[in-house]
């Protein structure tokens, strides 16, 4: 069995990011220009609408989470769509890049996706705010991987970046990663706490010198989720780390991504800032819980010429 990319991390070098200051008007100005840059051609949208699906992290992390509500989900993770659009778009066996719960679920989805052969990704460390103590929070990691999770989504302490404690940051999430044992690590900035779009970059180099396998951008509960801004930064960020160490490191925009639209412009930026290697699901994931409702739908018109009316069955 191939093994599985992991990112080894480095010692704590601040002198790879101390210096750096975001300009964040020319960031925004470069974000803008991607959705509008770049009319994907007609048929070549199905394509990489196929390809956001086999990216998709399927969510759902709800306090009203039910084991009956993952089982649907993972249901919806191995046949994401129609049989009869998979015909008529000729693609077999395409199943979403993961399903992402919280870490008392991941025995249900597990069960449920079987032999599938998607990752169970679970969220932990406190998710969402992170404030509890570093021991309890190791705890949860050792708990969901005791559970069967193949990938956890960590949440960082957000004051250790307001207050530039780099040392206190590439610690704890060094601590997670140890964690982990074999589960690969995504460490959430929550960037829409972070204030300002230097400290996502600085946060960004920390994470990955610790040994994070995939940067993510928020927990889907801040009040800013991902935005193109922000992620632009973020995978400014890898392409940095990846000329420093020839290490790879993944990106998760998370939060707030609901069309078909989204799905487009964060590839096309994932394949102008660092290549066609990163739309890979290795290498980018997408959190979201109701994005697939949307490609479903463009595909459906894709193939029929026209919108399903009543959408397929809602996992929720
Ligand atoms: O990481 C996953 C996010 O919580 C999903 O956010 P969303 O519900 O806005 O798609």
């Amino acid at each position: 069995m191939a093994s599985l990319r992991r990112n080894p991390g480095t010692a704590l070098t601040p002198e790879w990011f101390a210096d750096i200051r975001i300009n964040a008007p020319a960031v925004e100005r470069r974000a803008a220009t991607l959705p509008a840059r770049r009319s994907l051609k007609k048929e070549w949208q199905a394509a990489w609408l196929l390809n956001a699906i086999r990216c998709i992290d399927l969510t759902t992390l709800a306090g009203d989470d039910t084991e009956a509500r993952v089982v649907r989900l993972c249901a919806k993770a191995r046949h994401p769509i129609a049989p009869e659009i998979a015909e008529a778009l000729g693609v077999e066996g395409l199943t979403t890049g993961a399903v992402c719960v919280y870490p008392t679920m991941v025995a249900a989805a597990k069960r449920a996706l079987g032999n599938s052969g998607i990752p169970v990704a679970s969220v932990a460390t406190g998710f969402p705010a992170g404030l509890m103590p570093l021991d309890l929070r190791l705890a949860e990691i050792r708990y969901a991987v005791d559970q069967g999770a193949d990938e956890i989504d960590i949440v960082i302490t957000r004051a250790h970046v307001l207050m530039g404690e780099w040392a206190a940051l590439y610690d704890e999430i060094s601590a997670m990663r140890e964690a982990c044992g074999a589960a690969r690590l995504k460490a959430i900035l929550a960037t829409g706490d972070l204030k300002s779009l230097t400290n996502v970059a600085k946060a960004s180099h920390v994470a990955m010198q610790a040994g994070a396998d995939w940067i993510k951008t928020s927990t889907g509960k801040e009040g800013v989720n991902a935005t193109l801004p922000v992620s632009l930064v973020m995978v400014r960020a890898i392409r940095d780390y990846v000329a420093q160490t020839g290490q790879r490191v993944g990106f998760k925009p998370a939060g707030g991504l609901r069309t078909a639209k989204d799905a487009l412009n964060w590839q096309v930026m994932m394949n102008e800032e660092l290549g066609q290697d990163w739309l890979s699901p290795d290498l980018f994931r997408i959190g979201a819980s109701s994005l697939l409702g949307d490609i479903e739908r463009q595909l459906s018109h894709h193939v029929t010429g026209r919108y399903a009316a009543a959408h397929r069955q809602a996992i929720a």
